[in-house]
């Protein structure tokens, strides 16, 4: 029997919603199909929108293109608006900023909504590895889990690190901010986001701790997650090249939600 390809709708067409599109295109051309992409009103889109993909300007332009997945990758204000309509009229509805499941109301109606309408909401492992493992060991209890994010003075550029340190000007690794997953999503709403999933696989957004630091000498994103509990210790290191089109954003961010994609339609998921 032949499946039908998936049909697919990438909200954002940014760095990593572009690089997504050309994966799949690459790798799995007849199996899935970008159906639409979604962007803000004032988006000024360039060339590369896939043939055949409609641009939609509005969230509710959703339930015309009748998608299978939507995969939000466009940043934290896009995920509540775009969300909704997403678990209304597609079956999954895949989180990449997921610093917005800070608001607890935001994160308590989205469920409700997947709830009424047999819909669900995922979220990929990101720029994170080892998330399966920590989210496997959550079964018992877990003692502590520390995630570190080390990226280069670039990638702290238009956040609220520019308040705390002057950038240009460090020469050895800084930490810039040391709390819990909740606050750092919510002051690094671009960069923090790997600490929501950790959180959210592990002891929630309250217990996981974080440090972010920015290096100098850093050449690409590095995530360090630590964890200790009933299951026995994790430690998983993970050094990810940036994406070309944003410092910010790691290269595997974007594979890990290829790779999402391609295990909804292949035989044999891995
Ligand atoms: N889970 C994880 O591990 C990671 C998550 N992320 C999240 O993914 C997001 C996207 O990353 P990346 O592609 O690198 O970012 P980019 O800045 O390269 O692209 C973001 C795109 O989304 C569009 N956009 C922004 N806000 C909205 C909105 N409210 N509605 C619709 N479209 C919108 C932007 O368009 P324009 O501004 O032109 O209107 C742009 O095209 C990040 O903001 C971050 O939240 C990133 C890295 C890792
Ligand atoms: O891509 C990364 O390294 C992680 C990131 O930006 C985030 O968690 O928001």
């Amino acid at each position: 029997m032949t499946r039908k390809p998936l049909r697919l709708t990438i909200v954002g067409w940014g760095a990593i919603a572009r690089r997504v599109a050309g994966l799949l295109a690459e790798r799995v051309p007849q199996d899935v199909t970008l159906v639409a992409v979604g962007v803000r009103e004032t988006t000024a889109i360039g060339a590369g929108l896939p043939a055949g993909a409609a641009l939609l300007r509005h969230p509710d332009a959703l339930a015309a293109v009748a998608p299978d997945m939507v995969i939000e990758a466009a940043g934290r204000a896009a995920v509540g608006p775009w969300g909704e309509a997403a678990l209304r009229s597609a079956d999954t509805f895949v989180v990449s900023s997921t610093s917005a499941f800070c608001d607890t109301a935001l994160h308590d109606r989205l469920i409700r909504i997947a709830e009424d309408r047999g819909s669900r909401i995922v979220i990929p492992p990101g720029a994170l590895g080892g998330i399966d493992a920590l989210s496997a060991a959550a079964a018992l209890p877990l003692d502590e889990v520390v995630h570190t994010i080390v990226k280069p003075p670039a990638a702290w550029r238009g956040t609220a690190a520019e308040a705390l340190v002057v950038l240009d000007r460090i020469e050895s690794p800084t930490a810039i901010f040391t709390g819990s997953a909740r606050a750092a999503a919510d002051r690094f709403p671009q960069n923090a986001n790997a600490t929501v999933i950790t959180a959210l696989a592990g002891i929630g957004l309250d217990r996981t701790r974080v440090v972010l630091v920015a290096d100098p000498q850093a050449t690409g994103n590095s995530h360090r997650l630590a964890a200790r509990g009933a299951f026995g210790t994790l430690e998983v290191t993970i050094e990810n090249r940036a994406l070309a089109d944003n410092p910010k954003s790691s290269e595997m961010t974007a594979l890990s939600l290829a790779r999402l994609v391609e295990n909804r339609v292949r035989t044999l998921a891995r």
